[in-house]
């Protein structure tokens, strides 16, 4: 197997700080604004989002974990768990953060488990890579950058903070 390194940790970088300025700019800047890291990598990148905000605004954004294993489509809904968001989301802005946008079963989890924390004003999507593939009707509403790639191969994405590195690379 291939591996390739197609972003580099400045790029990515700087696909966060765009996105970050994209957050903003539609959301009319930060009020009632909670950052949802889907686990794992979608988390750090939700943290990365929530340090640029507090630079650019000077206010500290909620950063929340979901952890949507119990709410994937190949589990049984009486296997479901409550996951532990421990905010009630009526009226929040959220932006749900995440590495990779594949299929887009795990975003349509994630509003799943979203919805059974209240009822959000708004969900937005925030992905670092879009690699296309979707299998359901959702899209991305920032995306760092849009990476078409062939079923057989995987994107892979790296943060230091688990990986040692930031870089985005394709296995085929
Ligand atoms: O749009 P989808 O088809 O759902 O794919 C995207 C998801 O796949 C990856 O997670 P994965 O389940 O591979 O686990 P990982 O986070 O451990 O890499 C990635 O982190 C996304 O959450
Ligand atoms: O290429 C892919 C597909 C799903 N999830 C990933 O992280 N990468």
């Amino acid at each position: 197997m291939a591996n390739k390194e197609i972003v580099d940790g400045m790029s990515m970088q700087r696909a966060l700080t765009r996105i970050t300025y994209e957050i903003i700019e539609r959301n009319k800047g930060v009020s009632n604004l909670v950052l949802v890291g889907i686990k794992t990598r979608g988390v750090y990148l939700a943290q990365r989002i929530g340090e640029r905000l507090q630079q650019l605004e000077d206010v500290a954004i909620p950063v929340l974990t979901l952890d949507i294993e119990a709410y994937r489509d190949d589990r049984e809904p009486k296997d479901r768990r409550q996951p532990q968001i421990d905010l009630n989301l009526n009226g929040k802005r959220i932006v749900l953060v995440d590495d990779v946008l594949y299929t887009g079963r795990t975003i349509r989890a994630a509003l799943d488990a979203l919805m059974d924390n209240g009822r959000p004003s708004v969900v937005n999507l925030a992905v670092l890579v879009d690699r296309g593939h979707r299998e359901l009707p959702i899209r991305a509403d920032f995306v760092g950058k849009n990476i078409p790639t062939a079923i057989s191969e995987r994107i892979k994405v790296n943060v230091r903070e688990l990986d040692g590195q930031d870089s985005v690379e394709i296995h085929s």
